[in-house]
């Protein structure tokens, strides 16, 4: 006889679910049975009978190992991944015995969770939420945050968020666990109430009250479910079959912009949710940021600035060297002032004087004959005129004549940090340095200086104390009337050399700019090393924090994989919340390192260069970090399996 009845929703046949590992676990031996719509099911069993191994399966979440499974007319084993989870989403309503409530969110937003995954609109969602609310009694709930409701509310809270997508099957998994006898009657009630209204109602339960209030009771021992009734006649019934895959399928499907934006505020909520957390990321990219701000402000301020100081040497200043005097070695007091003579009467020069650069281990420097500590910091050959001509503020002032009134005495002048360094608080008789061995008269501190601010820093030597010095470069500076440099540098070969012009070699602007390129791009070098490093700290601080919070809402992720989010969505949450961390990290890092830049520079007495450029590359390094931070924890999230994660 062919029964004509409510349409058949689930057939399953020979369902058999094998785990392997150390130990081959037979969960589930042999299943078969039908549900009809409107039909209230318990399946019963002791524990580790495979109840929840079949419900798993039941709802898509799990693959069978041998058997078929017919749901809303598709046969499980053809759907692909995405049309499984798109037939969790449309059809199938689930409620988990510890409900996986979300805590930090409120009631109303923990309903419309499956509806969000649908990708319902917002208007729309709003009048679905109010009404299953209301269905199950917690319309006065829905602004409450989920960690605040009592067991009951919890439970009917998932019962609502199940149903809210108004689903044609609802798998339980013991709904009534955790419930008082007042609670569970609720429960119970509302699970009739949907089978009523048409709904398969499939729940697992050792409660014997649940259990005696369903349609059927299907007992499952050791694998076996037994009790069962397959009905293939209306199985057959096409007709039926067809109309549940067509309602399947037309139900909504939102845009593509709303599932972005519910993935951004999906990854801003738990954000928000875990504000420690969040500070802690926050901080991570705020110093890789701030770094890079930082960085990037000052090689541009001091770029600039050394552009700035070498546009004013340029104006009025000129290098030159003598390839005549013997390699490595200082001209003697003769030449020096033989060529003093002949550049002095050219028009337009001022002043020349005689510098060179020592290698400190060339140049051993320090405060006593017995010391083993060296000074390590510049040390330069510098006469008289060439102090003149960086207009150092010198104490005592009287050191630059006694210097020129004796040339032929070893002589130090020191900058007041280097004389720090070194141990000397100020020039006076009798105080000397010990250079290569022999004492040397400081005769002078320099305070500071006009032409070269790094001046504080060096150690000058007269020609006399650096004349056994081995390996110098001796080059003349002459200080000219501004605009000169220019012809000079045509007629100081000939001046000088009549005969072999070339052996006099000039520094020109040109040669200036030069090294401006050279040091800029040196600081360049380091500032991008130094940022490399506080980036890739940022993000492994970054990605080790994701990761831990990945492992902690697994029970989140199992929610919405089997409130139907494809693996994609659960990525792209966390990538999401990834960029967010990273974004804001970034902004406050850029107005840090802004601010770092303007305060360095105020010390330092510079000009700052801030440009829009600085915040722009502040956020988005940190957003691109961000997202490469949450990528392998999301990649981890997306692959986790529903099945094992619903059981922790
Ligand atoms: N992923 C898995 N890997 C290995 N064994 C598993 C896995 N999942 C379930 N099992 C085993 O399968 C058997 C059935 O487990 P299942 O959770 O389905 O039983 P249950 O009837 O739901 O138990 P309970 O009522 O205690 O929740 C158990 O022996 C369990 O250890």
């Amino acid at each position: 006889m062919t029964h004509i009845g409510p349409m058949i929703v689930m057939k399953a046949a020979g369902l058999q679910r094998v785990f392997e590992g150390e130990v081959l676990t037979v969960a589930l031996q042999e299943a078969s049975f039908t549900v009809r719509a409107g039909e209230f099911v318990a399946i019963v069993g002791p524990s580790g009978s495979g109840k929840s191994t079949l419900l798993n399966v039941l709802g898509l979440l799990d693959r069978p190992t041998k058997g078929s499974y017919e749901v809303a007319g598709h046969t499980a084993e053809l759907l692909t991944e995405h049309q499984r989870n798109d037939l969790r989403s449309k059809t199938i309503g689930f409620v988990f015995q510890n409900s996986y409530v979300l805590p930090h969110e409120p009631a109303g937003l923990n309903a419309a969770l499956a509806l969000r995954i649908q990708g319902v609109p917002m208007s729309q969602r709003t009048a679905m939420i109010s009404k299953v609310m209301l269905q199950f009694g917690l319309s006065d709930r829905v602004h409450v945050q989920g960690r605040f409701l009592s067991g009951g509310e919890r439970q009917r809270l998932a019962i609502a968020r199940a149903m809210a997508t108004d689903p044609r099957i609802l798998l339980a998994d013991e709904p009534t666990g955790n419930l008082d006898s007042a609670n569970t009657s609720i429960v119970i009630s509302d699970l009739r109430d949907m089978a009523r209204r048409g709904v398969a109602v499939v729940v697992i339960t050792h409660d014997e009250k649940v259990a005696a209030a369903a349609d059927r009771r299907l007992s499952l021992i050791d694998g076996v479910l037994s009790d069962a009734t397959v009905d293939d006649d209306v199985l057959a019934d096409d007709a039926l079959v067809h109309h549940l895959e067509a309602e399947s399928d037309s139900t909504r499907s939102g845009s593509c912009l709303l599932r972005l934006f519910e993935s951004l505020s999906d990854g801003l909520n738990s954000l928000s949710a875990k504000p420690f957390r969040t500070a802690l990321l926050l901080m991570a990219f705020l110093l890789g940021a701030g770094g890079l701000v930082t960085a990037t402000g000052l090689t541009q301020t001091t770029s600039a600035q050394v552009a700035e100081r070498l546009d004013l040497a340029a104006l009025d200043e000129i290098r030159f060297s003598d390839s005549r005097l013997p390699a490595g070695m200082l001209p003697t007091i003769a030449d020096r002032e033989a060529t003093y003579d002949a550049v002095d009467a050219l028009e337009g020069v001022e002043r020349v004087g005689l510098t060179s650069l020592i290698a400190p281990a060339d140049a051993p420097i320090s405060r006593s004959s017995s010391s083993t500590t060296f000074f390590n910091g510049p040390i330069e050959v510098a006469d008289a005129n060439r102090l003149e001509i960086l207009d150092a503020r010198l104490t005592p002032i009287t050191a630059v004549a006694n210097l020129s009134a004796y040339p032929d005495m070893p002589a130090a002048v020191i900058g007041a940090k280097a004389a720090a360094v070194i141990g000397i608080e100020r020039a006076a008789p009798g105080v000397v340095i010990w250079v290569r061995g022999s004492p040397v008269p400081v005769l002078a501190v320099i305070e500071s200086s006009e032409r070269d601010p790094a001046a504080e820093d060096k150690v000058f030597l007269n020609p006399t104390a650096a004349s056994s010095i081995k390996n110098l470069q001796p080059t003349y500076v002459a200080r000219t009337k501004p605009g000169y440099p220019a012809p000079l540098s045509d007629a100081l070969p000939l001046v000088l050399s009549p005969d072999n012009p070339g052996s006099i070699n000039v520094q020109t602007i040109a040669d200036l700019r030069n090294l401006k390129t050279g040091v800029s791009s040196e600081l360049g070098l380091m500032v991008g090393l130094i940022s490399v490093v506080l980036l890739v700290l940022a993000s492994l601080t970054a990605a080790t924090a994701m990761y831990l919070s990945v492992q902690a809402r697994s029970g989140e992720v199992a929610l919405r994989r089997a409130l139907g989010a494809s693996k994609w969505s659960i990525a792209r949450m966390f990538i999401f919340e990834g960029i967010a961390v990273g974004f804001a990290g970034g902004l406050a890092g850029s107005v840090l390192g802004i601010g770092a830049v303007i305060a360095i520079s105020a010390v330092s007495g510079w000009s700052p260069v801030i440009t829009p450029f600085m915040p722009v590359i502040g956020m988005g390094v940190g957003a691109l970090t961000g997202a490469v931070s949450a990528t392998y924890p999301a990649l981890v999230a997306a692959h986790s399996d529903p099945a094992i994660a619903l059981r922790s």
